[in-house]
């Protein structure tokens, strides 16, 4: 018979329920048994959704209460002495590390955090000593939730990042040098302690994910595969291993450490090409898992497709040692599409989220083993709904395309290079050497939510809507005064997101009212979902910024989302390339552009955060053709403006070294970077490549609610000073403000514009 499977499950619950109890507990007002009961909850929901789909496989241990590559650090303490030395409780040890803390007297900053593969979700890197030991948590979480689930009724395989993907995930702490590959050996044995454990408490099977296998890795990374050899056993459970996000044919030379595991998944949504060069690799007893249901996109499966990549398998394999199972984890996938009441019905009919999809792993799993008859009536639907979709009217807009095929090579580029462009921004804006900015929005208080959920609800008028705006607006500007900053934002109030704001704004799009899916932590996002071709049917920023402008006389920052981060945080259509949907929204962003400056404002940001996370995982070819589309379509929505308007965009990471040619390219005047948390000498390569333009790289971390001391800024300066030119150099935070106090925010860029202060005068003493 073949299986279903699912490879891991959203942790949020349908009304986000682990944000809200994780929030309320930082916040003081949950205690932490509570929390903890509400975890556990959490946990058996999930699972039952699960079993009540009818799924063969379900996972445990894909829970976390914040990140679960933070869970493994936990697991074989992993923990950076600054926190272990705290005296903390596990779980507040645990959040101290993800988020930072700073209470009681204790001060720590949070482990770095960085994108998880090419997705929106982001863990937390495991940051590893020269002396770095491993030992098994006392009371393993995988165990606990296995006999939690068992407790339950319900059998399940618990999930771990393997030990290979672990350290190549992680880094060397500061001041150490530490290769973590190299700390296999001493990992490998703790691995063995914890899969004996899961054995003992009635595990037969484990997931253990090995995702980089889909990177290009280093000699080390594919020699530590053999490790795995030490991973079989009669007192271990059968493991899978589990790829996803790419293929892994390029590293098929670590197979042979492989033979002795029980199965290999792989991801054939994203490379279904890849099924027959996997299935000629299988062992004579190995079983395939195959990845037919998409993790990362919210589109329905296609059925008759899916069935057949699963009967290929099968005709090599046998129904017995094929599994159907999610491409990765539902983690990307928002919690259920039943929550959905405002979506037009004939575009509801088209998407599938994590509860949906359960359901699909356990049709295609059955039309498998018992025929297409035995799932007819589900079939026959899935075809209706593929087939209204391909020929709806909403997918397609004559107009955009007739655009589209008229767009040139002049439209990329600015009027004059940089040094030209320049000298007019200088006088035009008139700013001081070290211009201090933030990158554009203030604190989203609970009183902004509330009026925009009034709003959205009917409760208030547009009318008071744009009222309360605008006097947060106010509120901002003299609150950037008081701060004397020197490029001013409006602080984006009337964004519920970056994104999806846009998204509201644009033909094209649909967006849902309860489709969250974890961004990190506690912090979750409504992807906007592009069903058609893209237009603006109208401004959608110039009310706000230009409002802001006409209050203040400092020069104003307009605030936009390129297309590429608009694109990557949006559920993309799977039924045309994603670079045509970037043109169509780089034309719509153009336009807005466009009008901003019209509208007198001199400085725009066009944010481009998603522009990395884009980049195919492997160098090559497939990397060089992205960055062409993604850089063409940046340059498209940003070069319609005059010289005198100044361009910035914004990156919230700080390596560009694999691509720093595409980032060059982009000709904006200013970008603002994240630098805080990694070290200054990834700025060496804009001294390498003799970067002329300028940059903002940020001078502390906004992702936690610890205050930067002034000292503590100035030495990033100083760090910053020893790559960059005084005259190159922007002050501002890493990211927008959007997720802090107002306490915190005004403490920390007082601190800031202080420490521009000091190395202003410092600087104009030398001239
Ligand atoms: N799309 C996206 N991806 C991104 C980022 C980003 O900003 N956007 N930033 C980077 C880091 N990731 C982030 C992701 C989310 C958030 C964030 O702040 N999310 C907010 C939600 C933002 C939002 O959509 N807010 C809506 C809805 C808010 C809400 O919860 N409303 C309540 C009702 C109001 C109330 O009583 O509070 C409800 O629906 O229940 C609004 O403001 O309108 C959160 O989780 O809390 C920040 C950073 C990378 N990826
Ligand atoms: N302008 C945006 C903000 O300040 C940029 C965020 S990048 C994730 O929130
Ligand atoms: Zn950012």
């Amino acid at each position: 018979m073949v299986q279903s499977s699912v490879l891991g499950f959203p942790r949020m619950g349908g009304n986000r329920e682990l944000k809200k109890a994780n929030e309320a507990y930082w916040a003081d007002k949950l205690s932490r048994e509570d929390l903890l009961a509400e975890n556990k909850r959490l946990r058996l929901a999930h699972w039952k959704i699960q079993k009540d789909a009818g799924v063969d496989i379900i996972p445990s241990n894909d829970f976390a209460s914040y990140d679960h590559v933070l869970d493994h650090i936990q697991l074989f303490n992993a923990i950076p002495e600054r926190y272990s030395s705290q005296g903390l409780e596990p779980i507040d040890e645990y959040f101290a590390m993800g988020r930072g803390h700073q209470k009681n007297g204790i001060d720590v900053p949070s482990l770095e955090m960085v994108k998880w593969f090419d997705s929106n979700y982001h863990y937390v890197k495991p940051t590893l000593q020269d002396n770095q030991t491993f030992k098994l948590a006392a009371d393993p979480k995988p165990v606990r939730e296995f006999i939690e689930a068992k407790e339950a009724g319900i059998i399940t395989r618990p999930v771990l990042l393997g030990p290979v993907s672990f350290l190549h995930l992680g880094k060397a702490d500061r001041g150490s040098t530490v290769d973590p590959i190299s700390l296999l050996d001493k990992l490998v044995p703790v691995y063995v302690e914890l899969l004996e454990k899961l054995k003992a408490a009635g595990a037969e099977t484990v997931q253990i994910d090995e995702p980089v296998l889909v990177y290009d890795l280093p000699t080390k990374a594919k020699a530590a595969f053999k490790a795995y050899e030490k991973l079989v056993g009669d007192k271990l459970p059968k493991l899978v291993l589990a790829t996803y996000f790419g293929d892994i044919v390029h590293n098929f030379d670590v197979f042979p450490s492989l033979q002795s595991l029980h199965g290999i998944h792989v991801d054939l949504v994203r490379n279904p090409e890849q099924l027959e060069a996997v299935l000629g690799q299988l062992g004579p007893k190995q079983t395939l898992s195959a990845g037919v249901v998409d993790g990362r996109n919210i589109w329905k499966t296609n059925f008759k497709r899916a069935i057949e990549v699963v009967e290929t398998a099968i005709q090599k394999l046998g129904q017995d040692r094929v599994i159907v199972a999610t491409s990765s984890s539902l983690l990307h996938t928002p919690h259920s599409l039943d929550s959905e009441k405002k979506l037009p019905a004939e575009v509801k009919d088209w998407f599938s989220f994590a509860v949906q999809k359960t359901s699909e792993v356990v049709v295609i799993a059955k039309a498998a083993t018992d025929g297409a008859a035995a799932v007819r009536e589900a079939l026959e639907a899935n075809a209706k709904s593929w087939q209204a979709r391909s020929s709806s009217e909403r997918t397609n807009n004559p107009h955009v395309k007739d655009r589209q095929s008229k767009v040139t090579a002049a439209q990329h580029e600015r009027q004059s290079a940089f040094p030209e462009r320049y000298a007019q921004q200088k006088t035009h804006l008139k700013l001081p050497l070290f211009p201090t900015t933030t990158i554009g929005s203030f604190p989203q208080t609970k009183e902004i939510r509330i009026q925009r959920n009034k709003f959205t609800k009917g409760e208030i008028t547009a009318e008071q809507y744009e009222k309360f705006i605008e006097k947060e607006i106010e509120e901002v500007i003299k609150i950037q005064d008081e701060l004397k900053l020197d490029v001013y934002v409006h602080g984006e109030p009337e964004r519920n997101d970056m994104v999806q704001y846009f998204g509201e704004r644009l033909d094209g799009y649909v967006f849902t009212t309860n489709g969250w899916v974890q961004s990190y932590g506690s912090r979750c996002v409504r992807p906007p979902i592009i069903v058609g071709d893209i237009s603006r049917p109208a401004p959608m920023t110039v009310k706000e910024s230009k409002y802001a402008a006409s209050i203040s006389s400092k020069p104003m920052k307009g605030m936009l989302t390129g297309p590429i981060t608009c694109l990557r945080w949006s559920f993309p259509r799977d039924d045309v390339h994603q670079s045509v949907q970037a043109q169509q929204l780089a034309l719509a962003l153009r336009d807005e552009v466009v009008d901003l400056e019209a509208a007198g404002i001199y400085v725009i940001q066009v944010d481009e955060p998603a522009l990395r996370e884009g980049l195919p995982l492997r160098a090559g070819t497939e990397r060089e053709k992205y960055l062409t589309w993604a850089v063409d379509s940046f340059k498209l929505s940003t070069a319609g403006v005059k010289d005198s308007t100044q361009i910035h965009s914004h990156f919230c990471y700080s390596e560009f070294q694999d691509f720093f040619h595409a980032i060059a390219a982009l000709d904006a005047d200013v970008l603002s970077i994240e630098n805080s948390k990694s070290d200054a000498k990834l700025l060496k390569v804009f001294v390498d490549k003799a970067y002329p333009r300028h940059i903002g790289p940020g001078v502390y971390d906004i992702h936690s609610p610890r205050i930067p001391s002034e000292s503590e800024i100035k030495d990033r300066i100083a760090e910053m000073l020893e790559y960059l030119k005084p005259d190159q150099l922007w002050v501002n935070p890493d990211c927008g403000l959007k997720t802090r106090q107002w306490t915190e925010t005004k403490a920390a860029l007082t601190n800031m514009v202080n420490a521009a202060i000091f190395y202003r005068e410092k600087y104009a003493e030398k001239a």
